[in-house]
């Protein structure tokens, strides 16, 4: 699913308007249709009080006053005038007026001390998608007592105040917090940073039946990842299969202590459709290894308790390094030597391997093309230095992935995929259960297998993160808090069965 930028989404209404033909008036009666109905199928027999802006977003806001009128809902509609209003919002004005039972407060003449809200949740519909400035003294006074007042706040849109990209120069205190955002055809970039889960609430997607066809001709760097692309890049394992054609992948991890990581790493490679798997561990895990996982081979460490060198690279598809390594100046070394090695390799580096990459960063630029990085925020912090907020943070990762041409997942909610082009592909699943020790030792495992697959590295990583997500939250449906790696591996093929088999 595209996300496209605010104006890019005023060109698709533009468009959708004059060639699907639809008048723009009918056009809001769709949305504001749309948003009506989700409203009175998760708020049945509840009053409102209906804030509305000088633009479309208040027109919105004035047809479903008007569509609550008409079920008998008791609605009290709170206008905000701060410039003339929309041609569209004047008609849905006038609309509402025609109502004996509409109670219309105009907010421009009077003081919110004087203001009765009217029931206990509110409909936001003071700015959208148009908001070009941060809001003023009185406007921020407004969503003030919105956030004040109502328990619940469903925003339509977009919260009121909160621009749909960037917010680095905005007023943080002037944004609407909402329980719901009713988004219409798209989210919004906005949406999928952290820092503005404050404002945003649950998001949904309502359609409003713009053009198809200009939203696939208007490109953007943006997407959310979907099942259906995952389908298109991993195939079921087909009829002739072998584990020769599945690839061959040597991991390369654990030191005393953390023998776990290499073990997680390992199970979650073999489970995620790898052929054959060689795990290089020091040589006192060799044991361990071979009893919890007899399906891995062992290459050993001549180090009891540290990764120091590295076999042979000739028989194997694709190179897994990271997990559990630790940061020993003779592990720092062998890495030194491995990138040298793996030129021409599939390689995904996690976890120690990133920090001993941000102790050394000129290393940088001797990563074979396409490697896939997969830090978390500190972790990426660490490799690219610091940014100031979450809007920044995904440009600094754009950057850094086309700098040095590589394949970056920026680990956490809607964990973005970046292509050495600087594409993103968000990904929608998963769930804070899932940050839980051992998780990205999982993840690491599973792209591994893909790589070694012989998927791209751009496809494997996004495929890789969707199923990590949605074997998460299968682990989940018995409870988030209890959810450890071991439970995420276990539904591993669930998750594989679900977006490519069944
Ligand atoms: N364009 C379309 O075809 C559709 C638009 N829809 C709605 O229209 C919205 C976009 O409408 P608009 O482009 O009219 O924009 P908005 O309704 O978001 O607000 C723009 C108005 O607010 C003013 N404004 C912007 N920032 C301000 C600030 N900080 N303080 C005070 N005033 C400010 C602008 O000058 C303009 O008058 C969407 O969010 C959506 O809710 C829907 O009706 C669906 C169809
Ligand atoms: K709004």
């Amino acid at each position: 699913m595209k996300i496209l930028t605010s104006s890019q989404t005023g060109t698709v209404d533009r468009y959708t308007i004059e060639n699907e033909p639809i008048g723009s008036i009918h056009l809001m009666e769709r949305a504001a249709t749309q948003a009506y109905r989700w409203i009175t199928t998760h708020y049945p027999a509840t009053s409102f009080s209906i804030f509305v802006g000088p633009g479309n977003n208040g027109g919105d806001a004035l047809a479903i006053a008007r569509m609550l009128l008409e079920e008998g809902r008791k609605v009290g509609v709170y206008l905000y005038r701060s410039e003339k209003l929309s041609h569209d919002a004047t008609i849905n004005l006038e609309r509402l007026k025609a109502f004996p039972s509409a109670k219309i407060t105009d907010l421009s003449k009077q003081s919110l001390l004087n203001i009765k809200p009217t029931g206990k949740v509110a409909i936001d519909g003071l700015f959208g998608s148009g908001l070009n400035r941060p809001l003023n003294e009185r406007a921020s006074d407004i969503v003030s007592y919105i956030n004040r007042n109502f328990p619940q706040i469903i925003s339509i849109d977009v919260p009121s105040g909160l621009f749909c990209e960037d917010n680095s120069h905005n007023h943080r205190v002037a944004i609407v917090k909402a329980t719901y955002t009713l988004t219409f055809q798209m989210p919004k970039l906005a949406f999928l940073f952290p820092e503005n889960r404050e404002f945003i609430g649950n998001w949904i997607v309502l359609p409003i039946g713009l053009s198809h066809q200009k939203i696939k001709s208007t490109s953007t760097p943006w997407q959310i990842t979907t099942e259906k692309e995952i389908r298109s890049w991993i195939r079921p394992p087909h009829l002739f299969a072998h584990k020769g054609t599945m690839g061959h992948a040597l991991l390369i991890a654990g030191s005393y202590g953390k023998t776990g990581a290499a073990l997680m790493a390992s199970r979650a490679c073999l489970k995620s459709g790898v052929g054959l798997l060689t795990a290089h561990v020091p040589h006192s895990a060799v044991a361990v290894m071979q009893t919890a996982l007899p399906e891995a081979m062992i290459s050993a460490d001549r180090s009891d308790i540290i990764f120091t060198e590295f076999p042979d690279l000739s028989p194997y598809n694709a190179i897994g390094v990271g997990p559990g390594l630790g940061t020993k100046t003779n592990t720092q070394r062998a890495l030194k030597e491995l990138l040298k090695s793996a030129q021409n390799k599939k390689l995904v580096i996690d976890a120690d391997g990133l920090n001993i990459l941000s102790e050394n960063r000129e290393w940088l630029n001797d990563l074979p093309p396409q490697t896939v990085l997969t830090p978390h925020p500190r972790e990426f912090e660490r490799l690219s230095g610091p940014y100031e907020n979450d809007f920044q943070r995904l440009n600094t990762a754009i950057e850094f992935a086309q700098t040095y041409k590589v394949v970056l997942v920026l680990k956490g909610a809607y964990t973005a995929v970046i292509s050495p082009e600087g594409k993103v592909g968000f990904n929608p699943t998963g769930n804070p259960g899932m940050a839980t020790a051992g998780s990205g030792d999982v993840l690491t495992g599973i792209i591994l297998a893909l790589l070694a697959n012989g998927i791209e590295p751009y496809a494997a990583a996004r495929a890789g993160v969707y199923v990590h997500g949605l074997a998460g939250d299968m682990a989940a449906l018995k409870g988030q808090r209890a959810t450890i790696a071991s439970d995420i591996i276990e539904n591993l093929g669930p998750a594989f069965a679900k977006t490519t088999e069944l």
